[in-house]
């Protein structure tokens, strides 16, 4: 069995008398501590899937095994532990608490769990030493998105979800983030999720998902990803 499997999965939103397909019977599969993208155009339905994957919206048909656990099934209490302990989250726009520096946004996310990683060693890991007493805004774009996935990661996650982590970045800064991402799915063994409508980037990753009007296009599993570095786009 796979760490995630997606069985069947729809997506229904009503909106007055419309109703909008915005996931529709999607089936794949991704493997404990793969480097998976899923990619497609705006509209596709990438956030959605992401949104009932996080537990943060509910499917309308199908299932989704995490680890063997059908977390469309969960109460609202056991979503919010699931949120809170199996999931790191990283946005595009870095969401940090702008009155906190970056250690103190790392280890308020480290309270409310309970095998917390140390936030220093954490941010260390991202290339942050140096910058652990900074302000966010004394921050720039890339380096608050290295506090975000500190932040992200020092939860000790099973799985890391990435929605577009690199759409607010310069190519060079969205280069070292993916670098990143990767790389800490590699020496943490973390199963890392992103979304992104960027296709050039698809050869670094193991697996490639591609969604569009709804439904699954293609699944690639690449068994010797490029490293991002040699990839231009
Ligand atoms: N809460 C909602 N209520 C109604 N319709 C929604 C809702 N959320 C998404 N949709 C619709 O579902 C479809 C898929 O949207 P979604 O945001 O998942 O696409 P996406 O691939 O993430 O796009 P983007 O790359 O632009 O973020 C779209 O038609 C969108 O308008």
């Amino acid at each position: 069995m796979a760490f995630i499997e997606v069985r069947n999965l729809s997506k229904r939103y009503t909106m007055g008398e419309n109703i909008i397909i915005a996931n529709n019977n999607l089936n794949f599969e991704i493997e404990k501590g793969e480097f998976a993208l899923i990619i497609g155009p705006s509209g596709a339905g990438k956030s959605t899937f992401l949104n009932i994957l996080g537990g943060m919206d509910r499917a309308s048909d199908g299932s989704i095994l995490i680890d063997g656990k059908d977390i469309t099934k969960l109460n609202e209490r056991e979503l919010t532990s699931y949120r809170r302990y199996d999931m790191g989250f990283v946005f595009q726009f870095y969401n940090l608490m702008p009155n906190l520096t970056a250690l103190e946004n790392v280890e308020l996310a480290t309270q409310i769990v309970k095998n917390a990683k140390n936030p220093k060693e954490v941010l260390r890991d991202v290339g942050l030493e140096d910058r652990m007493n900074s302000f966010p805004s004394q921050l720039s774009g890339g380096e608050q998105q290295r506090v975000s996935i500190a932040r992200a990661v020092a939860k000790n996650p099973k799985l890391l979800m990435c929605d577009e982590p690199t759409g607010a970045l310069d190519y060079k800064t969205g280069k070292q983030v993916l670098s990143l991402l990767k790389d800490l799915s590699r020496t943490t063994g973390t199963t890392v999720i992103v979304i992104t409508h960027n296709k050039a980037i698809a050869p670094a990753a193991d697996r490639v998902i591609e969604i569009a009007d709804a439904k699954i296009r293609k699944v690639t599993v690449n068994k010797n990803p490029e490293t991002i570095d040699s990839i231009e786009w």
